[in-house]
């Protein structure tokens, strides 16, 4: 029997310790049975890969930004994300539009009416039901104060646009990520994300295993700090 697809995203500040879970998610799903696609934004297809360049290193303005993300998302929802949900994969996307609410709202002071109205546009007229907008079923927050997310990332590598900000920008985009999540309690998933790899693995699976889509707690992931 076919299961449904599942949409889970990965959100939190600069260093805030995602991608360092990901693929051992993407593994514990994979030994579980289920096909697995593991993407990215901006990116996820050539296309809004080039875009993300751009976003990364070009200096523009805040609608510029938020217009090339919002183009990188759609290119990804109808290339990647659409058809990996119809055959039924879980799909592990790291960030997706509540960093766009966090970075180019909270963070650059874009106005959020203007992201909500692309947010409609860019998210709806995918999938069969008219009017169905795409969400994540899942997002999964790294919550970080800013600067152990500093420690954490400096002379790790050459900062980009983003990376490069003060911490009083990632103070920013850390209160829009709260922002965000108290208007969507449900979807949002809080973990402590200044504990140690393998305590920060433990939050992550239990937050599957209570949902019913990992059926057992995962062995451990990274060796500690
Ligand atoms: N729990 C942790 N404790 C200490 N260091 C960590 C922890 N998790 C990740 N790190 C380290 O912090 C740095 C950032 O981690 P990672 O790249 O996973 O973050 P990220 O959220 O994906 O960042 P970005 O979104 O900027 O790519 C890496 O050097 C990583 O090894
Ligand atoms: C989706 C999205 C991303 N950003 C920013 C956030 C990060 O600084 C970079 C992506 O880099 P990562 O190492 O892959 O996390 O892009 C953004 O400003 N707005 C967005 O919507």
């Amino acid at each position: 029997m076919s299961r449904p697809g599942l949409f889970i995203t990965f959100e939190g500040i600069d260093g805030a310790g995602k991608s360092s879970h990901i693929e051992g998610l993407a593994e514990a799903f994979r030994a579980q049975g289920r096909t697995v696609t593991v993407t990215r934004e901006p990116g996820g297809t050539p296309l809004a890969e080039k875009l993300r360049a751009m976003v990364l290193n070009d200096p523009m303005d805040a609608l510029t930004e938020s217009l090339l993300i919002f183009a990188a998302r759609r290119d990804h929802l109808c290339q990647v994300i659409e058809p990996a949900l119809a055959r039924g994969d879980v799909v592990l996307c790291d960030r997706f539009t509540d960093a766009t609410f966090a970075y180019q709202g909270a963070g650059r002071g874009f106005d959020l009416e203007v992201l909500s109205k692309l947010e409609l546009m860019v998210q709806t007229g995918l999938a069969q039901e008219p009017g169905f907008m795409r969400n994540p079923d899942l997002t999964v927050w790294f919550d970080l104060a800013p600067e152990i997310a500093a420690q954490r990332l400096a002379g790790a590598r050459v900062p980009d646009r983003f990376e490069a900000q003060p911490v009083e920008f990632f103070r920013r985009v850390a209160q829009g990520y709260a922002d965000r999540a108290a208007t969507a309690p449900q979807r949002f998933a809080r973990l402590d994300a200044a504990l140690d790899r393998h305590r920060v693995w433990q939050q992550l699976t239990s937050v599957f295993v209570r949902r019913g889509w990992l059926a057992i707690m995962v062995a451990t992931q990274g060796g500690g700090q």
